[in-house]
């Protein structure tokens, strides 16, 4: 009999959760009812089963680009203040019932104005629906504010994530095709938060190499990489021992937090399968990974799978998971007395008595 952890157990183990997308991670129920009161009339399909499946498959595209083009329609649902705040009430309710305990969930302001709502209306608008998904005290939700790395809004966006620093917003991002768009295209917004203390996290390494993430970190400053994967360009195989490259040695001297994404890393072409994916041998070396979603709704997933994955292809046991849960706990964007609170007081007796039980069994 195996004693690996089966996905009902991971559902029941205390999560952390740190890159997951508002607008990746709709029940594709809410979306067919919001094109509807609101006349959205391009939706591939009104039917709620056949609509997210089409999400799944149109985002198995090979490319980041293609895959970013399926958030289109989400977008498109999340143009007004009833929608956003229903959206992030029952992303915090779907993560709660995935047995997720703090999540950091983001999502770009300036995507959601089409319609006349102000940048501080649609913050305020996500910010009320994860207070109300989260009033019962399952789930802790920080919030992230994305700005696009194809526009020219950072510095605006990385503003407006100061001025909600006290009421749920945690930190701030860049994401959208990486390929063309170094992160270096905001530094000002990037310097910005560092004069502020404000923390920040930057995609890269997913859809372009290593350039990316030496940018990300040795001039903009991130505090951790989204996604990150490429890192493993820089870590040489010389007669069957990992050789680390600079940048590679930086990174994990540095215990900067990657946020590995691996069914979504499939569908973009970062990694070709699960048990080939970086995060095997990054594991193993000690780099700081956490184990993230990305997106719910495009790869047809939850973190509680993600994990289960991982389980099979490198058979990953409790302690595995653990350690990758305590990693997140750590690289939160929350203060550290309450980081290590939730990992004593939640985390390590969750998973104690989840070792406890299946020992018992
Ligand atoms: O994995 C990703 N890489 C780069 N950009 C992404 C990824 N997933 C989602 N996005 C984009 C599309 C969304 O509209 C935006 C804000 O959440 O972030
Ligand atoms: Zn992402």
């Amino acid at each position: 009999m195996s004693d690996l952890p089966t996905l009902d157990e991971i559902r029941r183990a205390p999560k952390v959760l740190l890159h997951d997308h508002l607008d990746g991670g709709l029940r594709a129920e809410t979306i067919v009812d919001v094109a509807r009161e609101t006349g959205y009339d391009a939706l591939p399909t009104t039917d709620p089963a056949a609509l997210r499946e089409w999400f799944h498959e149109a985002a198995d595209s090979g490319s980041l680009e293609r895959y970013l083009e399926t958030f289109r329609h989400t977008v498109a649902v999340m143009q007004t203040r009833e929608a956003l705040v229903r959206v992030a009430a029952e992303c915090a309710e779907d993560l709660a019932d995935d047995g997720v305990v703090y999540a950091e969930v983001r999502f770009a302001p300036e995507q959601h104005t089409a319609n006349g709502l102000s940048l501080d209306q649609v913050v305020e608008a996500v910010l009320e629906g994860f207070r109300i998904g989260s009033r019962d005290g399952r789930i802790r939700v920080g919030t992230l504010l994305t700005a696009m790395r194809h526009q020219a809004r950072s510095r605006e966006i990385a503003e407006l994530a100061v001025r909600y620093r006290d009421l749920g917003v945690v930190g701030f991002d860049i994401a959208g095709a990486e390929a063309g768009y170094p992160p270096t295209r905001h530094l000002d917004a990037f310097e910005y938060l560092q004069r502020e203390n404000a923390h920040f996290t930057i995609h890269a390494g997913e859809g372009f190499g290593l350039p990316s993430i030496w940018q990300a970190i040795q001039w903009c400053g991130a505090d951790r990489l989204g996604h990150g994967v490429r890192i493993i360009d820089d870590i040489a195989d010389i007669d069957g021992t990992p050789k680390l490259g600079r940048l590679a040695a930086y990174v994990r001297d540095k215990r900067i937090p990657l946020e590995m994404c691996p069914t979504s890393n499939l569908q973009t072409g970062a990694a070709p399968s699960i048990a080939e994916h970086p995060i095997g041998l990054l594991r193993q070396l000690h780099f700081r990974v956490t184990v993230n979603t990305d997106n719910r709704l495009m790869s047809d997933t939850t973190l509680s799978q993600e994990f289960a994955k991982l389980v099979d292809a490198f058979g990953y046991g409790w302690d595995d998971l653990q350690w990758f849960t305590v990693n997140a706990m750590k690289s939160a964007f929350i203060p550290f007395d309450e980081r290590l609170a939730l990992i004593n007081g939640l985390i390590k007796p969750g998973f104690a008595q989840l070792k406890w039980r299946v020992n018992d069994r």
